[in-house]
């Protein structure tokens, strides 16, 4: 995996801490009484008092990710495995996350699947890494590529697959306005990079039991 990719896992300059400014909880809500303003309302009536404090906490919680370290969700490994060592696949990890270009949801489902070697990593941490990057500023294309390289540093496989499918309401409710079109993207690496019949084989357990 190139190091454009690696460096989305992690990168310094996407993270605000307070010592390089990260603003109060008094200005962010402030910019929320701003954009109430700019979208035509009053932001005085008594039914937004409370909201810019109600969407300052929605925030935390919609863009918790950037708080977390991805590589520590994938810290804990399980060796004793009896040998298994072929395909891992989780699939239908529900997600919701933003656009970097409107802020607006994007809403969808990962795929992950790898080849483990040194043990296998808890099912959850899987979902849990979905979360750490879908609750951050996105597109689905480095979100992909974000899950693929974490999983890839971190746990060192003989492969990784992971295929992502989403909603994007930039395009559903505004623009374009193209409801129910699906963006597909897919990031293999490893063993799966240039193997037509390792590709084959994750896309024929994704399809199974369906
Ligand atoms: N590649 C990619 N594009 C995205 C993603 N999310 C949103 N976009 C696109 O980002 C583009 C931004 O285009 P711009 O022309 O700068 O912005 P815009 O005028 O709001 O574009 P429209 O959405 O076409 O109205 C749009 O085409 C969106 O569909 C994503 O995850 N990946
Ligand atoms: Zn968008």
């Amino acid at each position: 995996m190139d190091d454009v990719v690696k460096s989305l896992i992690s990168r310094p300059e996407r993270v605000v801490t307070s010592a390089n400014g990260k603003p109060s909880r008094e200005e962010a809500e402030e910019a929320v009484r701003v954009l109430l303003r700019w979208a035509g309302d009053n932001p005085e009536r008594e039914g937004l008092l409370e909201t810019p404090a109600r969407v300052v906490k929605a925030y935390e919680e919609l863009f918790s990710g950037y708080r977390q370290d991805p590589r520590e969700v994938l810290e804990r490994v399980f060796a004793e495995v009896e040998g298994y060592d072929d395909l891992v696949l989780v699939r239908d990890i529900p997600f919701f996350s933003h656009c970097e270009h409107h802020m607006v949801p994007f809403v969808g489902k990962a795929h992950i699947a790898y080849y483990p070697t040194d043990g296998v990593v808890g099912l959850s941490k899987l979902a849990r890494l979905v979360d750490v990057f879908a609750k951050r500023l996105q597109t689905q294309e480095a979100m992909t590529a974000q899950i693929a390289s974490t999983i890839e540093t971190e746990l060192n496989p003989r492969g990784v697959a992971v295929l992502v499918e989403a909603e994007h309401m930039c395009m559903s409710m505004r623009g374009v306005l193209k409801q129910g079109a699906s963006t597909v993207t897919v990031q293999f690496s490893g063993s799966f990079r240039d193997n037509p019949s390792e590709q084959a084989h994750f896309y024929t357990l994704l399809r199974g039991g369906r």
